[in-house]
């Protein structure tokens, strides 16, 4: 039977132990980064993204976020550098926020949350497939971005735009010539950390590369995220927010910063 869950009081992050063990693991995601406790890395990588926006495929709604697909069966779109070693495939980007401005992030800053954050999904290239790099400890790198509340962002209107075509869960659409590169800040200082997928299966298989500065989202573009639905056509609508797993005890790992 499909492990039903969800972000709801019944089936939320706090009950997903029951069906998904490993999600009392000891590197679970999201965590709070604290940056006077994270210690810069000198041996830390620049980091190199080089996306081709030709791979860009579809945008799904998959009752949980929306998705942007990407076809990852060459190096078109790649990640490497950082704390990682080898190239990683771009699968997907995605997104979680707030039902308010005053949440809606996974990973929290000195406690600090965020009304969005960007995940953009990645997978090792030693291994076959990235459901066979899912279940490896070192198969994903997850580079995630914080969106703060300021002026419109052009760069994000292009997916904000198809959504109307994506309300309810199930639906998609072609989604094509897009370069996700265009969605990250100047700088690429990040944070990052070894833990996992932030929704079940809750794999620890990520390497998380959380970048220091936000991108601007205006209050208008929050509410066209808040206008997507948690359920498919036909059901009694629920809107789709609050899609983040609180932060999860740090059990001895260690933040590394690639900046001083
Ligand atoms: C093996 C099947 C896994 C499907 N699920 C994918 C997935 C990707 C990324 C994240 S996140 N939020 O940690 O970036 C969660 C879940
Ligand atoms: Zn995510």
């Amino acid at each position: 039977m499909s492990h039903a869950w969800d972000y709801g009081s019944n089936d939320g992050p706090e009950k997903w132990a029951e069906s998904f063990p490993i999600a009392n693991g000891p590197r679970q995601s999201p965590i709070d980064i604290v940056p006077t406790q994270a210690q810069n890395d000198p041996s830390l990588k620049q980091l190199k993204l080089k996306y081709d926006p030709a791979t860009a495929k579809g945008i799904l709604n998959n009752g949980h976020s929306f998705q942007v697909d990407f076809t990852d069966d060459d190096n078109s779109s790649t990640l490497a550098g950082g704390p990682i070693t080898g190239i990683y495939r771009l699968r997907q980007f995605h997104f979680h926020w707030g039902s308010s401005d005053d949440k809606g992030s996974e990973h929290t800053i000195a406690g600090t949350k965020f009304p969005c954050e960007l995940h953009l999904v990645h997978w090792n290239t030693k291994y076959p497939n990235f459901g066979e790099a899912a279940s490896k400890p070192d198969g994903l790198a997850v580079v995630g971005v914080f969106l703060k509340i300021g002026s419109a962002n052009p760069r994000l209107q292009k997916v904000l735009d198809a959504l109307d075509d994506i309300r309810s869960k199930g639906r998609q659409t072609t989604f094509t010539n897009f370069d996700p590169k265009t969605l990250l800040p100047a700088s690429l200082d990040f944070w990052t950390y070894e833990g996992s997928l932030t929704t079940p299966p809750l794999l620890e298989s990520v390497t998380w590369i959380v970048l220091k500065d936000p991108i601007s989202v205006s209050p208008a573009q929050m509410a066209k995220f808040r206008s997507l639905l948690f359920t498919s056509e036909g059901e009694a609508p629920s809107c789709m927010v609050d899609n983040f797993r609180p932060p999860q005890p740090l059990k001895g790992r260690k933040v590394r910063a690639s900046f001083k």
